[in-house]
């Protein structure tokens, strides 16, 4: 190992309330709103193919055209109670908002910008009663910032000269001063969510990331922060140098996920999902393949039987208001989690052999592991092998409260039987699963 200054300071999960809330929560809204929603991915005639709040850097759209956009925010449909209402109906159990994404537009009114909603005909801070809304519905709010800031003039995305160095110092502590600003003016919030840190000009300063990250937790003990803030002093970012994960969970899986514990270490991890291939921001005209409820479910489901928190995004309309697709889905995975949210919440790494037809899900550190089957066998029968030295006691149809008939096929290996029916969704089964070697009923009387 190399001995580092900045690397990480702990090993292991955390283990404090606030962390085993998060890890709780398993499922998540991300909402990316601004002034990218106002062109929606088009410009002047032309359809934006990238993401839709990167839509400043495209050549058809004009840097001066961007940046008077703000002169047009003025959301009357913006209603937070009808979006908390929405994301409750979904089963979020917490939510991450842009307060400032790549373009600088803050949707507070900092003190430490003009370009901020403040400066718009809406006037108002936005940020505000968005948490206010969310914690009423009982979801806590995490803070998106991105430290790439295209409209600030000392950003830099390397430090070539004297003045660029001069410059990125400024930026720094006006960086400092935003996030102080945050948790002073929103202190229920729960974490941050950095973004934009792969510049060179942040990759560079790893002790800065370090003190900023320790600054805050300063000011707000118990803040919830990913891997994507940091860079260790030789600029690895996510693990340091020694291969130790910075920050209280990996935050790397953006439109991906893991497909094995191996892949995550057993670490607190998240995962952040578009619905379409690659839109956070609106965009007018979603192309490509767009994810359907039982895809998302499928992922959610997933994403707690490897340990990680699943978070779907979603991205309003300039008018505050949501696009049809989006209601949709947020209604069809909440009539899923109504049902079969006991799986989820508090789920987690069960431990057993991955099967074909779905996921194993063990509700915190009980007897209790869910399957949630999301291939239905073509024969009807579930495969389940259990370790050595447990046995399984029972198997319970989640939404049916019926047994699943069982046999017993091997020293620890049992066959259950899915009811001969058309599925529209994945379904759940919950095992008793216990450690010791008492016969469970499905032990058949060995001679
Ligand atoms: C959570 C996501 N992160 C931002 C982003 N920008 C990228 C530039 C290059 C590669 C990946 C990126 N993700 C996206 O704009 C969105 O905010």
């Amino acid at each position: 190992t190399v001995s580092l200054q900045h690397g990480a300071h702990r090993s292991g999960n955390r283990t404090d309330a606030d962390m085993e809330r998060w890890r709780s929560h398993r499922l998540g809204q991300f909402i990316h709103w601004g002034l990218y929603a106002i062109p929606g991915g088009e410009w002047n005639g032309k359809v934006y193919n990238g993401a839709a709040e990167w839509i400043r850097s495209w050549k058809e759209m004009p840097h001066e055209a961007y940046d008077n956009l703000y002169k047009q925010f003025n959301p009357a449909g913006y209603n937070p109670q009808q979006w908390a209402r929405q994301a409750k109906d979904m089963g979020a159990r917490y939510m991450i908002i842009t307060t400032k994404h790549h373009d600088g537009f803050c949707l507070w009114p900092s003190k430490y910008s003009k370009y901020t909603v403040a400066s718009t005909p809406w006037k108002k801070d936005i940020i505000g009663p968005m948490v206010e809304a969310y914690n009423k519905e009982g979801i806590d709010v995490v803070l998106y910032f991105s430290i790439i800031d295209w409209n600030h003039p000392d950003w830099r995305t390397s430090l070539k000269t004297k003045e660029d160095t001069v410059a990125y110092g400024r930026f720094k502590v006006f960086v400092k001063n935003q996030l102080k600003e945050l948790l002073t003016k929103y202190p229920t919030v729960k974490g941050f969510w950095f973004d934009g840190t792969w510049d060179e000009s942040w990759k560079t300063d790893g002790a800065f990331s370090d003190e900023l990250e320790q600054y805050l937790q300063s000011l707000h003990p118990g803040l919830i922060i990913g891997s994507r803030l940091r860079a260790d002093e030789k600029g690895a970012r996510h693990f340091d140098s020694n291969g130790r994960l910075m920050g209280d969970y990996e935050q790397g899986w953006e439109r991906k996920l893991p497909e094995k514990i191996e892949d995550v270490h057993h670490n607190d991890w998240e995962g952040v999902m578009t619905i379409p291939e690659n839109q956070w921001g609106y965009h007018a005209r979603w192309t490509g393949h767009i994810k359907t409820a039982n895809e998302l479910i499928e992922m959610l489901a997933r994403s707690a039987s490897l340990g990680g928190n699943f978070v779907i995004n979603f991205g309003p309309k300039a008018d505050g208001t949501y696009r049809a697709e989006e209601q949709q889905l947020a209604a069809q995975i909440g009539q899923w989690m109504k049902t079969n949210g006991a799986a989820i919440y508090g789920g987690g790494y069960a431990g057993l052999e991955k099967q074909d037809w779905g996921y194993y899900i063990r509700k915190g550190n009980t007897d209790t592991v869910y399957m949630v089957v999301c291939n239905i066998p073509v024969s009807g029968y579930l495969r389940v092998k259990i370790p050595p030295q447990q046995s399984l006691q029972s198997a319970t149809g989640l939404e049916s409260g019926q047994p699943i008939p069982t046999t017993q096929t091997g020293r620890n290996e049992y066959l259950l039987q899915l009811e001969n029916k058309k599925y529209d969704a994945p379904v759940v089964i919950q095992l008793e699963v216990k450690k010791g070697k008492e016969r469970g009923e499905f032990e058949k009387a060995r001679t």
